[in-house]
């Protein structure tokens, strides 16, 4: 039987350090919009994992929403053109607006998605990321909130794929190059 194990090269952030970094997130966001109700928005398909463990973690009045994005299609480096597939299903303006991210890497997808969403007059807009890759960045993009800094090596699991693949494995690990053979 194939295995997805066979292309890890290490796991990075296991279940249990992911579950614990997620609780202490879930935590800080809690006492943030402690008076508000935010609106929660999550960029699929990546961080799908970590939106549904966050907001178990956030005891609070909240409503969620998705956008669908994608720019790295089937390969490990952005194509730097952001496509939404589908776009939010509610109004922002006025509204506390948290974009939940699996990860920032060159920050196009996430500088091209706030420009786009500070124009409908948000109350606020912040970002949570689970993961942070700033030594790639090539657009300026600070997060609000990160899970972890990861290395600049390219990640697989819980949410993160390559190739549409490795996205149900239940940690973060580093996908090993001869899966993908490209110069990064
Ligand atoms: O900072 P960047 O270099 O733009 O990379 C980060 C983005 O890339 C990934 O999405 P992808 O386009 O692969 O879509 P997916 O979430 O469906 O995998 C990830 O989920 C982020 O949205
Ligand atoms: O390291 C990564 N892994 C998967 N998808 C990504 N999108 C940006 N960076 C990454
Ligand atoms: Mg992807």
């Amino acid at each position: 039987m194939e295995s997805l194990l066979d292309d890890i090269q290490s796991v990075l952030y296991s279940a249990e350090d992911i579950r614990r970094r997620v609780k202490e997130l879930g935590a800080e966001l809690s006492s943030w919009y402690r008076d508000e109700v935010p609106l929660v928005v999550g960029i699929l398909k990546g961080a799908s994992y970590f939106l549904a463990d966050l907001t178990r973690e956030m005891p609070i009045p909240l409503e969620i929403d998705y956008m669908v994005v994608s720019s790295y299609g089937t390969s490990t480096r952005s194509s730097g053109v952001v496509r939404i597939l589908k776009d939010l299903d509610y109004d922002i303006s006025g509204r506390h607006v948290l974009l939940v991210e699996d990860i920032i890497d060159t920050g196009l997808t996430l500088r091209y998605l706030v420009d786009i969403l500070a124009r409908r007059n948000p109350k606020s807009l912040k970002i949570v990321t689970l993961l942070d890759k700033p030594a790639r960045r090539k657009v300026d993009l600070v997060p609000d909130l990160v899970g972890f800094t990861a290395p600049d090596e390219f990640l697989v699991g819980y949410g993160l794929d390559y190739a549409e693949r490795y996205r149900n494995l239940p940690f973060v690990g580093i996908l090993k190059s001869r899966v993908y053979a490209e110069q990064r």
